[in-house]
């Protein structure tokens, strides 16, 4: 059995990722953490689920989950993984990296503890996504300069960084597609006199209201015609899904930071 804590139970994520776990019969749940103060802490996780009473408490102790753990999984806030993700690789413990809206700090220091720690790392846990940025860097490549990208997201109200992790999963793959750095090319949110339009720009836009629970347009507008890359989650489960895949797969696995690209055998294509 492969012994999985959760991080951020109380979430709309954490709260997918326990069902998930308990459904899997090759993982059990060995630790539900939330943050110091909140109000889950020293609760019956399944009453505060609202289910029956089960034989675990959700917790704050990061030192007691991990010495209880194979693999974390962790869908939280950026200073929160960053944090983790040290601890967890002092403590030789698995981490699946949910969370979004990092800065290049943060990612530079993921990325080096992922010289010894095990990390799993993705804006976006689903198939059809990891799918979806090989075809967008593929399309990108084949199309060439002559078409304008514009990368277009819809999320949930609630959700607190933009562009989406998943949106710059994809603008990083038509930028690798075109050969360009990203940062170079991004334009993010128009707005006022803006001006024509930069060559070879990558142009992000950002919707959030209501309920949505993640939808990505890749849009390649060129002369006389547009393709347009499209995905539509309509299960918040199927992040967790890819989540609990990638836990699994991480084991027996050398150091390193690895995506889902990795895990779903899409490196390459
Ligand atoms: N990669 C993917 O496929 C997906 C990624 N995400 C990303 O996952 C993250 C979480 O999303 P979501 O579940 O919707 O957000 P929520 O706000 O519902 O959940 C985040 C949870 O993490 C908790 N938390 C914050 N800091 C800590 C900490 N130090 N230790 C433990 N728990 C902590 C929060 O507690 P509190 O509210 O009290 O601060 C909250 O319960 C976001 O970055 C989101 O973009 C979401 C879906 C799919
Ligand atoms: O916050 C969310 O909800 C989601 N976040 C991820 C992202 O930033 O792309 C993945 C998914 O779209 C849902």
């Amino acid at each position: 059995m492969r012994k999985i804590a959760v991080f951020g139970v109380s979430g709309r994520m954490g709260q997918m990722l326990v069902r998930e776990v308990d459904a899997h019969p090759g993982a059990t749940l060995s630790a539900a953490v939330e943050r110091a103060g909140h109000e889950w802490i020293g609760q019956d996780l399944g009453q505060t689920m609202g289910g029956g009473a089960r034989d675990l408490l959700v917790s704050d102790d990061i030192d007691a989950a991990l010495a209880a753990s194979d693999v974390i999984i962790d869908f939280t806030a950026p200073a929160a993984t960053v944090a983790l993700a040290a601890r967890a690789a002092n403590a030789g413990v698995g981490h699946v990296i949910g969370t979004t809206g990092f800065e290049e700090a943060d990612l530079a220091a993921i990325a080096e503890i992922g010289t010894r720690g095990h990390i799993v790392r993705a804006g976006n846990m689903s198939l059809g996504v990891n799918l979806l940025v090989t075809l967008a860097r593929q399309v990108a490549r084949a199309l060439g300069d002559e078409y304008d990208i514009e990368i277009v997201e819809a999320h949930h109200r609630h959700k607190v960084d933009a562009p989406s992790g998943t949106a710059l999963m994809l603008g990083e793959a038509v930028a690798e597609g075109r050969g360009v750095s990203l940062s170079d090319m991004a334009d993010r949110g128009r707005d006022g006199i803006t001006g024509a339009r930069r060559d070879g720009a990558i142009g992000f836009h950002a919707i959030r209201g209501g309920d949505f629970i993640g939808e990505h347009d890749v849009i390649f507008a060129g002369p006389g015609e547009r393709v347009t890359l499209r995905h539509v989650a309509s299960d918040r489960a199927l992040f967790a899904r890819g989540a609990l895949r990638a836990a699994m797969w991480l084991e027996g696995r050398g150091p390193g930071e690895y995506s889902m690209l990795d895990v779903l055998g899409l490196i390459g294509r």
